[in-house]
Order: C-alpha cells, then structure tokens, then sequence
C-alpha cells in the first residue's frame, strides 16, 4: 500500500446542496422493492443459474412477497429468452407481480426484449447506458449530446414497438448507469431526455433508477445526488425515483436507507446481498432494518432459513455466519455479559410487549428461528449462559451461588480444550461433577427410612470406592439431617447443610426430582454443592447430601496432599 495514498486516490467532490433536507427526515414506510438476483446476482456468478434455479428463485421471489422481479437479459442469453418466455406463457407471473427485462441501447437487443415480454399483462423494459466521464470517453467514444441522442432514439423505437402492443401495460426503466460518478447536471440532461422522450405521464409509467454502479462516497453524499435529483426531476409526480445500490465500500444499505429519505421510492438489490464484486444492496438486510423500526417491510422473512437455503443452494454462494440477521452466529452470545444479559431479558419480556432483550436487535422466532444456538458456551462464558443452557435444554434451574461454582468448572474445561462447548457438554459436564463423579469416595445403593415418633431414621447402603458395601444409621428432623447424622457418627463428617432445594424435572409418570445441597466441612473452605436426581424427592435429597460430602471429601484430601508436599 502506498503510503501517500492521495497521489493515487482522490476524494469524491461534495455535492453543493447547503439546504439539504433528507438528513432530518425519516424512513415511515416500506419502499418499492426489486429483486435483480435474477439478472445483476445472476450476472455475478461462477455458474449462471440454469433455468431450473432461476425458476425455483423466481418462485421463491413471489412467495416472499415481491411485486417487481427483473428476470433477466433475455437479449443476452436464450437460457433468459426461454424462461421469460415460459413465465409468460405459462401464466406462472402473479396477476399482481411485474416482470422487468434489461437491455442495452441496441436495436435488435431491444426488440428481442420486447418480444421476449409480449403478452405479459405488465412489463418494465429496462434501458442502461453509462453516463460518467471515463465510460463516456473509454468506453463510447461519444460526447453528453451524442449520449443523449442514442437515449432518446432508442426510446423512440421501444415507444414505436410497444405501442403496437396495447394488450401489454408496458413500462419504461431508465437507468444512468455508473451515476454516482457521473457529473449531476448530465444525469439529470440524460434522465430528462428520456423522461420526455418516453412522454412519460398518465398512462406512460416510467421508473429512474439511479444506481451506485460502483460504491465511491459516503453514504450521505449519495443522498445528496439523490435529493438533488429528486428536486430537480421533470414530471417527478409521474415518475417512480428508484435506487440501485452496490456495496463496494461496505455501505449499500446506508446508501439505500439515506437516499430514501432524500425522496428514492423504489430500492433495487439482491437477497443476502449477492451481485457484482462486493454485492447488491441486501434486500434482506434493509426490510429487516425496517421491521425492527416498526414498520411492516411487506416482504415475508417468517422462515428466514429456509429462504437462505434457497439462495444458497441457486447461488451456489454460502451465506456468512455474521450475515446481519440470517447467519449462522447472529442470534449467539459467547460472552459472558452479554449472555447474563440476554438470560435475564428473555425472563423480563412479557408477551406483547415492545421487545426489550438486550444485544438482540430482533426476536429471533419472528424469522422461524429458535433460541437452540443464542448462548453457547467457551472460555469467555460466565454463569449466566451456563445456567441459561442448563435450565433451557435440561430443566435444571441452579441457586445463584452454585452457577459460579459450576462456571469455574465449567471454565477450567473450556480453557483446556480452547473449544466452544455444546449444550451435551455442558450437561455431561455437570453429571460428572455432581451426579455421577467417577471418583466418588461413597456411591448410594439404597436407604429406608422410617417415622421415630419425633424425627425420622434413615438407614443409608452404600459403596466404598473399592466396591465395600457399608450401612449406617442416623436420626434427625427430616431425611437429610437423618443422612447427615448417619455420615458423621460413621465417618465422622460434621457436614453443615447451608440450601437445600428441589424441582421438578419433567411432567407426569415420567417426572424426577432433582435436589440441591450446599453443604460445608470444617477444614475445607467455602461450601460446595451437591445434586442428586431420582424419581423419588427422598433418593434424590440423599444423593444431594452424598454429592455435596463427596466433593467435600475430595477437596479435603487434595488440600492434604498439597500440605505434604514439600514446599
Ligand atoms: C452495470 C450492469 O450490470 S449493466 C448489465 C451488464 N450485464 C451484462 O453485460 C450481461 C449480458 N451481456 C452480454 O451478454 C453481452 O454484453 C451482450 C450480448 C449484451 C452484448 O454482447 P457484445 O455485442 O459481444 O458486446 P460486449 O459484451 O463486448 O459489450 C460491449 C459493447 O457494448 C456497448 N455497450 C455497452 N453498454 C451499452 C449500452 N448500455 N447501450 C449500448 N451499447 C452498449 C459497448 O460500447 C461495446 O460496444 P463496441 O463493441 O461497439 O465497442
Ligand atoms: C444497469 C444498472 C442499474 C446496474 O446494474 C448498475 O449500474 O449497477
């Protein structure tokens, strides 16, 4: 790279426009929209689509809700002739859905366009040619006047071939290709040539389209060229104003969001931003921008999945998994804060209300998707998430106190794996730490429990590490304090229970309890939690107990090991 870059690349001029109106504006209502991923994202392809994906992309493009679908350059390509024509005479084009064809200034080009369209209840005939300096020059030899008399020539003869084809409600498109490069004053020459030689009015709908052929300012000098546009514009009532961004700079939606505040009515673009270099505008991207500003986009993302998979497998293009709104990983937090956040939002929001969960811009069921992959779970988790996927996918609701215990267990695995931890994980994790520890000191067998009259005693079976099998007895107010006497007087554990708790897993016959203790040893500092699950509220409250002593006992002796260890 250079290291004066300005020797070789120049700033875009401003646009002289001191009274600029579109910057205090807003955005209140969905704008036209055209798809052009059958013909500007078909043109960027390894592979142009074949007629099969074209038509499954042109259904899919109706049941999405668009009006307006540029099908192709059927002047350019039979594959194109073929499938306009087959969508017409196959009455495959919704009553309200209009067809729009490209062409460039050429003759025979435009009449192979309007024959490819005859017979269609509507159709916009689209005439590009580029109207920027170096186009001008490098490209067409040919001067602004000469531009201007190959513009209105050909749009003589578009009006002579569809005149003669009153059964058709036909169109005009024009498009200075290449505008935002292109000095105003000529495009607005240009577009007035053609709006007047289109006689555009009444009953001669014509749309102009103003693209950023190539992405080369800030989104809001665009908004200027649009606004200066709009202003100046001959028979603006009788002219629909349409936008044709590029993303070159990373900014085609900011371009089409600002240049509909400068007066743009209509936006051209692709789904997921497919098109030439670095895309079309996002489609997507802009009608969910303006879902989550409360306005109805009028295009349906409800399966938002299933539409990328559509694209995907038409394009043969993948879809980025930070893709705004669609990817993979937009509807996930890694991060502990955020994932505290996002818990503690989905347990706030009441049904109905305006949507209030934090680093969520949009209710991921409104696009079909589920909460399955919002919080996962790596070494920049914290207890929020972990016990967010713990009660989401296992029923598992942990006191306060135990969520920091298990996330440093938790933490500890994902340090050492450098790896993200799934859901199964995350719970076989939690089983080997507090229901079924390989190196338990004591493993339950069974108990029976009986009424003294004052208390309950508790006879407690269960098993050594070596497979010995022992049997205590203790009293006490409850099964627990029976459990706990019965571990002291035999092993001399002086157990304190600080919680207990117990839940419901499940529902009916197949219901089990889940218990929690948190219990403390003198010598060991802290307390630690135990859990234990059985269908039965008292098994599960002595396994609890058995968990909570055993951790208890393992840290005891490992803080023993250590103090015997030379220093
Ligand atoms: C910005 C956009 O996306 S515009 C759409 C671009 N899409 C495409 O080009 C895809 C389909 N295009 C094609 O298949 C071909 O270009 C065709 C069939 C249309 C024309 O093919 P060819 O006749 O071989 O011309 P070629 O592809 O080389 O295009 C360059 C010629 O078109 C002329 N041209 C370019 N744009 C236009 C235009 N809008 N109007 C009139 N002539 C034009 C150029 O001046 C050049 O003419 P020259 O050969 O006399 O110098
Ligand atoms: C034909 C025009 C609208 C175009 O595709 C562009 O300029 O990018």
């Amino acid at each position: 790279m250079l290291k004066n870059p300005h020797t070789k690349y120049r700033p875009h001029p401003a646009v002289e426009l001191a009274d600029r109106q579109w910057p205090s504006r807003r955005i209140e209502q969905a704008p036209v929209w055209l798809s052009t991923d059958l013909r500007d994202g078909n043109q960027a392809l390894f592979e142009p689509m074949n007629r099969e994906r074209k038509l499954r992309l042109f259904q899919e493009l109706v049941r999405l809700g668009f009006k307006e679908i540029e099908v192709g350059f059927p002047s350019a390509s039979q594959t194109d002739f073929d499938i306009v024509r087959h969508l017409i005479d196959h009455g495959l084009i919704p009553a309200d859905v209009t067809p729009m064809a490209i062409t460039q200034l050429r003759e025979e080009l435009i009449r192979t366009t309007v024959r490819s369209m005859a017979g269609a209840r509507r159709a916009i005939v689209h005439f590009y040619n580029a109207v920027a300096p170096a186009w001008r020059e490098i490209v067409f030899g040919m001067d602004v006047p000469e531009i201007i008399a190959m513009v209105e020539h050909h749009i003589r003869l578009l009006r002579e071939l569809t005149d003669a084809q009153p059964g058709t409600e036909w169109v005009l498109q024009y498009s200075p290709e290449t505008f935002c490069m292109a000095e105003l004053e000529v495009s607005l020459a240009v577009c007035n040539a053609a709006i007047c030689a289109w006689d555009a009015g009444p009953g001669r709908p014509m749309i102009v389209n103003l693209p950023t052929t190539v992405e080369v300012s800030t989104a809001n000098v665009f908004a200027d060229q649009i606004e200066w546009m709009h202003r100046r514009l001959e028979r603006r009532d009788h002219i629909v104003l349409s936008v044709h961004p590029h993303n070159d700079r990373g900014t085609g939606v900011a371009c089409a969001e600002q240049a509909l505040l400068a007066g743009a009515q209509r936006v051209e673009g692709c789904l997921f931003g497919n098109g030439e270099r670095s895309g079309n505008l996002d489609l997507v991207t802009l009608a969910l921008n303006l879902y989550t500003q409360g306005i109805d986009p009028g295009l349906d993302f409800s399966d938002i999945a299933a539409v990328a998979r559509i694209a995907e497998e038409c394009t043969a293009l993948p879809i980025h998994p930070r893709h705004p709104y669609v990817g993979d990983l937009v509807f996930t937090a890694f991060s502990g804060s955020h994932q505290d956040a996002i818990a503690k939002g989905f347990a706030a929001q009441k049904p109905g209300a305006p949507w209030r969960v934090p680093y969520l811009p949009v209710d991921p069921q409104d696009l079909g998707r589920t909460y399955d992959s919002i919080v996962r779970v790596n070494s920049q988790s914290g207890k929020g998430g972990i016990s967010y996927l713990l009660q989401r996918d296992h029923g598992v609701v942990l006191p306060r106190r135990m969520q920091v215990e298990f996330s440093a267990v938790v933490q500890k695995l994902a340090d050492a794996s450098e790896a993200e931890l799934g859901s199964d994980a995350l719970w076989q994790l939690f089983e080997r730490t507090y229901l079924q520890p390989s190196a338990a000191a004591w493993s339950y067998l069974r108990h029976s429990l009986a009424e003294t009259g004052d208390g309950q005693r508790i006879t407690l079976v269960l098993q050594d590490a070596g497979g010995g099998l022992h049997s205590w007895t203790g009293t006490g107010n409850g099964p627990i304090e029976a459990a706990a006497s019965a571990l002291h007087q035999a092993l001399g554990l002086a157990l304190r229970i600080d919680h207990y708790e117990e839940r419901a897993l499940g529902h009916g016959a197949d219901a089990q309890a889940m218990a929690i203790v948190e219990a403390a040893l003198p010598g060991v500092a802290g307390t630690r939690f135990g859990a234990g699950r059985d269908s039965n509220i008292v098994t599960a409250s002595v396994r609890a107990l058995l968990s909570a002593a055993n951790r208890l006992l393992a840290d005891a002796r490992a803080a023993q090991v250590r103090a015997a260890q030379p220093a």
